[in-house]
């Protein structure tokens, strides 16, 4: 009797030490890949894994690298901090006094609505939070795609790489049908302000950057009433997005991009630096692709011949050669991979 409780105690050891080694070993999933389930394999990568634990005690992921990993790169550690944080949600809406001075300037509104009443009445109708981008693990390693609108993603063939990533960031207007072989058709999110919003698929998280409290007022009354359909420019009445879908980008992360990476350089960032900055914090490896200017620097489309693509510098809106520095400084110390195109 004795004996026979003895053989269970030892099975059941057996059986629990076998279940938490695999799943410590698969939780390692971009690390390891499993290709046997024979035990002495399985022992062989437990140990290699137990190694890496040992060596970098407190990796923020299950990457090779983690972008956020310190003590890489000065340049980068100057300019990264940790605590600043990507989105405005209902439990977190709070704009620090000074960012929310700095950012009513961006587009000088005359008379901004009451910023507080504004939050309480978004937050009333979204959630802006529960995205899959705001949960982190550290047995994880996101892979993300930040995809810009450079026309130099014509005929780069870069679709079906960059549809392979965990999350595909997109901006804007660009569209993917018709151009799936350059861009690929996978987007997860997708970055836009009232002046370049497109209807985008069911499944996709609209992140909505404001650059004024009327950006903010919008969202209210695009998913309500549909009163506001101008502000500097003409913008839709409605948009067909779920509430859960919309996520709010944080006006004090803008001030941080501005301050940290910007340097003050242009007004204010780009959609396209804006996106950067926020993968590198919100993702374990960012590769960067559809970014960069034509020949006289210039923000050429891939999908159109758009005109006002040297707009911006006219107005020094953005500074994008010093925009396009900071892009090429992060892949040279390896904190991004970056595509350059054709
Ligand atoms: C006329 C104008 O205002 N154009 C601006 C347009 C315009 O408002 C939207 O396209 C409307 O849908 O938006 C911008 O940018 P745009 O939508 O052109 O591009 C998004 C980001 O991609 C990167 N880019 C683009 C083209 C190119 N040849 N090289 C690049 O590196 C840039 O990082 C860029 O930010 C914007 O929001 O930043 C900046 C552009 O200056
Ligand atoms: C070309 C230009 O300077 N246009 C500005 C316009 O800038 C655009 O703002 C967008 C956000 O609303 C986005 O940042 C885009 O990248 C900018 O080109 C606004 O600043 C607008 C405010 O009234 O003034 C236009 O002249």
């Amino acid at each position: 009797m004795v004996a026979v409780r003895k053989r269970n105690v030892k099975m059941f050891t057996f059986v629990f030490l076998l279940i938490t080694i695999t799943s410590f070993v698969l939780n390692y999933k971009h690390q390891v890949t499993i290709t046997t389930w024979d035990i002495k394999q399985l022992i062989i990568q437990f140990s290699e894994q137990f190694r890496k634990l040992i060596k970098y005690p407190r990796r923020p992921c299950s990457c090779t690298t983690c972008v956020s990993e310190r003590g890489r790169s000065l340049w980068f550690d100057q300019r990264f901090n940790q605590t600043m944080q990507p989105f405005l949600t209902s439990r977190d809406a709070l704009i620090p006094e000074d960012s929310y001075r700095w950012w009513l300037k961006l587009q000088g509104e005359k008379s901004p609505k009451n910023i507080n009443d504004t939050l309480k009445e978004l937050f009333g109708i979204i959630p802006g939070d529960g995205d899959p981008l705001q949960e982190r693990d550290i047995f994880t390693c996101r892979r993300c795609a930040v995809v810009g609108n450079s026309g130099n993603l014509r005929q780069s063939q870069y679709g079906h790489d960059i549809d392979s990533h965990d999350f595909v960031l997109r901006m804007n207007r660009a569209p993917t049908a018709g151009f799936e072989s350059d861009v690929g058709s996978k987007t997860t999110h997708h970055f836009v302000y009232p002046e370049s919003y497109k209807e985008m698929a069911e499944n996709v998280s609209m992140i909505v950057i404001p650059f004024k409290t009327l950006d903010l007022r919008w969202i209210v009354t695009a998913l309500t009433t549909g009163t506001i359909n101008f502000t500097y420019v003409p913008v839709p009445r409605k948009i067909k997005v779920k509430k859960e879908k919309i996520l709010i980008y944080n006006p004090a992360f803008i001030k941080y991009v501005y301050e940290n990476w910007l340097q003050h350089h242009g007004r204010y960032p780009s959609t396209g630096l804006l996106s950067l900055v926020f993968a590198l914090h919100v993702c374990d490896e960012v590769n960067v692709y559809g970014f960069g200017a034509d020949s006289r620097g210039h923000w050429h489309h891939y999908w159109e011949n758009n005109p006002s693509a040297g707009a911006f510098r006219q107005t020094g809106v953005h500074d994008g050669d010093f925009e396009f520095n900071i892009t090429l400084t992060l892949a040279s110390i390896e904190k991004i991979n970056f595509f350059k195109g054709r």
